[in-house]
């Protein structure tokens, strides 16, 4: 189902919008959670790939359906190699069936795992049979998907010596193996990380303890698109957040100043400003550490008029859709020149947004959320607007808090 967003300005008087827990701290803990079962966690993400997670772990199914969660893939798939006794087949989403997973199969067969591809090799569904795994020591490449350096970290003290990771090639997306790593370290578990290599100790128990997942900043960077596309004055407020996070994300507090957004912490509140037009014509930013935001940028820089170079989007190409595709395709229906490489994005100035125009979405929830500000500028479609709900189901509602007007 399509949604239509009229073009809006927001309310000066709206509630705070108040975002649930990371799904990333929340899939990392679920994991943790069921490795060692004294592990309490709050503000768990409502989100389907949490959901999906949640179920996963709970579940006798001999089959388990992951759908579009690629966390929930790559985390699963180290856990269910160390559930000893237990035999199930992995899968997921078409899209899933597309997405790489060859690297982690082969780092987790080099630590004795036994499991399978029951389709095309390198890609799930997966056959997987748990087992003791006798290795501590494993190389793996660094530079696709950070997912996988994350599974192995996840069950790395339940193996009998620890884990120690040996990082080939230029590591992407880091700030996600450092969020692990806080995440094991929160629950009492010693690991360092020095140049490309990685160590985990060996830990059969934590104390008991609770978690409180943070808000999830990925989320909070449609708000930052928001806040830079609206007049100077605007405010709008989102809880719960604080100035120190583990999630690579935070970077936006310093990315959206150039698009004259502030950012103050308050008591757990996070107000975003828009304090003065951008100072550049031209924006340029390297996104290997933050991924998940190109897509909110690009129509950020797109909706504000300016010309911007994204760099450092390999990863891109191997999300939800490929997402440099899919961004140069929508940005061109609404008047935009965008070019493409496997890695950036280039888009050129453009001074009018063609109106009313339907935004496809690809199964991908960041299309439909990073697209939805140029309401803000003019009538917008977005199309399947379900889908946000693989990270944010309540991201309309949200919209409606702060006067944008919507129809179904
Ligand atoms: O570990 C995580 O929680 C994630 C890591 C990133 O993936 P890659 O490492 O594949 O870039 C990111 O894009 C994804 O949304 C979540
Ligand atoms: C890429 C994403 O998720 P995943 O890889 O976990 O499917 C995302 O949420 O943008």
């Amino acid at each position: 189902m399509d949604i239509t967003l009229h073009q809006s300005a927001l309310s000066n008087q709206s509630s705070p919008i108040v975002i649930t827990g990371s799904k990333s701290e929340s899939n990392r803990l679920l994991l943790l959670q069921a490795l060692f079962p004294n592990l309490n966690i709050t503000n768990l993400s409502h989100s389907d790939d949490s959901e999906v997670m949640q179920r996963a772990l709970q579940s006798d199914l001999k089959t388990i359906d992951v759908h579009h969660a690629g966390t929930a893939m790559r985390f699963l798939t180290a856990y269910y190699a160390v559930q000893i006794g237990k035999e199930i087949t992995l899968t997921g989403s078409s899209r899933m069936q597309e997405r790489p997973i060859e690297i982690l199969v082969d780092a987790l067969k080099d630590l004795g795992a036994d499991m399978g591809y029951l389709g095309k090799k390198g890609y799930p569904p997966l056959r997987i049979k748990g087992k003791i795994l006798s290795k501590s020591e494993v190389v793996l490449k660094a530079d696709v998907s950070s997912q996988y350096i994350s599974a192995l970290l996840l069950i790395a003290p339940k193996l009998q010596n620890g884990l120690k990771l040996i990082l080939e090639g230029n590591i992407t997306s880091k700030p996600y193996i450092n969020m692990t790593l806080s995440l094991l370290n929160q629950i009492g578990i010693e690991t360092s990380f020095e140049g490309q290599v990685i160590q985990v100790q060996h830990q059969d128990e934590i104390n008991n303890q609770t978690i409180v997942v943070e808000s999830d900043w990925s989320s909070a960077s449609y708000f930052y698109s928001l806040a830079a596309l609206s007049p100077i004055g605007t405010t709008i407020t989102l809880v719960s957040f604080n100035e120190q996070s583990i999630q690579g994300d935070t970077v936006l507090k310093e990315i959206y100043k150039d698009f004259g957004v502030n950012s103050i912490f308050k008591d757990g509140r996070l107000t975003l400003q828009k304090i003065n037009e951008p100072l550049k014509t031209h924006f340029e930013c390297h996104l290997v550490n933050a991924p998940d935001i190109a897509q909110t940028i690009a129509v950020t820089s797109f909706g504000l008029g300016l010309s911007c170079e994204l760099t450092g989007l390999h990863t891109l190409k191997i999300k939800e859709t490929d997402r440099l595709q899919a961004l140069k395709t929508e940005l061109e229906k609404l008047g935009g020149t965008v070019h493409i490489s496997n890695d950036s994005l280039k888009l050129e100035v453009c001074n009018t947004i063609t109106k009313a125009v339907s935004i496809d979405t690809y199964n991908d929830h960041r299309m439909a959320m990073a697209f939805a500000p140029l309401c803000l500028k003019t009538d917008i479609v977005i199309n399947d607007f379900e889908v946000v709900s693989k990270s944010y189901p309540s991201f309309w509602d949200d919209l409606k808090t702060l006067g944008i007007k919507v129809s179904q």
